[in-house]
């Protein structure tokens, strides 16, 4: 039980001081209200679910090892430079990749509107 207690201190705290974490929250809802204009189906929204988590959980573990080099070491280092990238590379795949299954979803449907 307290270990839930941690993982949610964890979210909240990543929530709250990261920037990124709030755009990806902004996208998620976005889409949440999108799915529910277009009445998309089940599979469609496993999903999207899928995708949001992927994305926000990928952003928290960027954040924990981005925190973990600023407190191994604050000066600059070229193996640090290297690790928040890679990190961040991380990020940047799974939102692509979200960005590609949103586009299958709601693209069909968004031409159909024209
Ligand atoms: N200690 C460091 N040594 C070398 N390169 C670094 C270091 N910290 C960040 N960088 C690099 O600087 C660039 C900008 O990083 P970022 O935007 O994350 O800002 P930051 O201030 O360094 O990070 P933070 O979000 O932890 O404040 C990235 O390429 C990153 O890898």
């Amino acid at each position: 039980m307290r270990s839930f207690y941690y993982a949610f201190r964890g979210l909240a705290n990543a929530f709250g001081s990261e920037f990124n974490m709030r755009i990806h929250v902004v996208a998620a809802l976005l889409v949440t209200v999108a799915g529910f204009y277009f009445k998309i189906a089940a599979a469609e929204w496993g999903m999207i679910v899928l995708c949001i988590c992927s994305v926000i959980a990928m952003e928290l573990i960027n954040t924990a090892i981005e925190k973990l080099c600023n407190h191994v070491t604050a000066e600059q280092h070229p193996a640090i430079k290297q690790i928040k990238d890679i990190a961040a590379a991380a990020v940047l795949v799974t939102a692509l990749g979200s960005l590609v299954v949103a586009l299958i979803i709601f693209l069909p449907k968004l031409i159909l509107l024209f």
